[in-house]
């Protein structure tokens, strides 16, 4: 049985990946290791937490002692880490919290897997999940590739290109077996409501305002979560050493047209007159050095592993809201803060 620690596994990308890994391979057992900070929630994984390949540990990867008290005690085959601070906005108020965690998080798991892999690395494999962010911010035309050079912008891109550099560097000297990938804006259920799109669907249910940085003209591309945890489950199998794959929803929106759209189907799903739901649109001060447009081009991870997204975005959009229209005590506990109390429920004394 193979042994996998996945990092950030309560988070939104990270819960659907714990999810597809331990509902597609019941012979490798999954350690979930996650903070649980306020954007990490067990709830996510009420329905595997029970499952006989699933396990939880709460352990903060600034932690280095705890890292390594883990992976002593555990003989892992493989770590695929998502844990990390993620919000850009956050990044810019408190830029150290995402060094610390996300590049000081980063090299402690890095170091770990260097001490407790180092009799033979061939059979073990690294593999870090990152953004396109780091790629910097693209004008009207063109896309970010495997070879665009890195300029990250915000504090919050910063640190995951830093924290890609380290692992592309513990690859390089130890030869530790390191995969990356760098993926777009996704979208999908358990997304915490602090990004744009389950905000607005937060907002729009509650009739609160939908804020829009600046004039709205900033692009995105969008991509459903569940494609990138099946993008993540392709790499992590079939990826060699070494490489880097560029993983997007080829789905460019402006994000005032997203949001629109966004209304157009909250009206429809909540019975509301047509044009009520845009009313709440109000554009606000923009982020400071707000990234005009990403775009990113994943031929190579079409080309050579097959993985091509599933989900049209207006079909995903819609089954998206009818998800957080239907899980409204998720929604409401998220927003309310009492999230924490289910983790005091179900694991405290285990
Ligand atoms: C929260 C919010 C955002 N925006 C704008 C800012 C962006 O142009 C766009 C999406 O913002 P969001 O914060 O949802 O996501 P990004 O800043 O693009 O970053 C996200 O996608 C990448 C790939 C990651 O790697 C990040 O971890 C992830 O957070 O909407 C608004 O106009 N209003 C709002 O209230």
């Amino acid at each position: 049985m193979k042994k996998i620690l996945i990092t950030g596994g309560a988070g939104f990308i990270g819960s659907h990946v714990v999810r597809r890994f331990v509902n597609n391979y019941p012979d490798y057992h999954i350690v979930n290791l996650d903070k649980l900070t306020y954007a990490g929630n067990l709830a996510n994984l009420s329905d595997i937490e029970d499952k006989p390949n699933y396990s939880f540990v709460k352990i903060d990867i600034t932690d280095a002692s705890a890292i390594n008290q883990l992976f002593g005690r555990e003989n892992f085959d493989a770590v695929i880490h998502l844990a990390a601070e993620s919000h850009v906005d956050r990044s810019i108020t408190d830029p150290t919290a995402f060094v610390m965690t996300n590049v000081i998080g980063t090299v402690n798991l890095l170091n770990a897997a260097r001490e407790y892999w180092k009799d033979d690395y061939s059979n073990k494999r690294f593999y870090h999940i990152s953004t396109d962010e780091v790629y910097g911010a693209l004008g009207e035309t063109g896309m970010f590739t495997e070879t665009t050079a890195y300029d990250p912008h915000s504090p919050y891109s910063a640190s995951k290109a830093s924290s890609d550099h380290f692992v592309r560097a513990y690859h390089d000297t130890y030869g530790i077996d390191c995969v990356i990938s760098n993926c777009s804006n996704n979208y999908g259920s358990h997304h915490f409501p602090e990004k744009l799109i389950p905000l607005a669907i937060n907002n729009i249910k509650n009739n609160k305002p939908v804020p829009i940085y600046g004039k709205g003209e900033n692009v995105r591309d969008w991509l459903w979560v569940e494609d990138h945890a099946r993008a993540i489950d392709v790499i992590f199998h079939q990826a060699k050493a070494g490489e880097t794959y560029n993983i997007g929803g080829h789905n460019e929106w402006k994000n005032i047209d997203l949001i629109h759209l966004l209304c157009k189907i909250m009206d429809d799903k909540l019975g509301r007159e047509a044009g009520t739901s845009a009313k709440l649109i109000t554009f606000v001060t923009d982020r400071a050095g707000h990234d005009l447009r990403y775009a990113i081009d994943s031929t190579k991870l079409q080309k050579e592993l097959g993985w091509t997204p599933s989900l049209q975005f207006e079909e995903g959009l819609e089954k998206t809201v009818d998800w957080y229209l239907v899980n409204e005590e998720w929604l409401n506990n998220v927003t309310s803060g009492n999230y924490q109390s289910y983790y005091d429920k179900q694991y405290n004394g285990r």
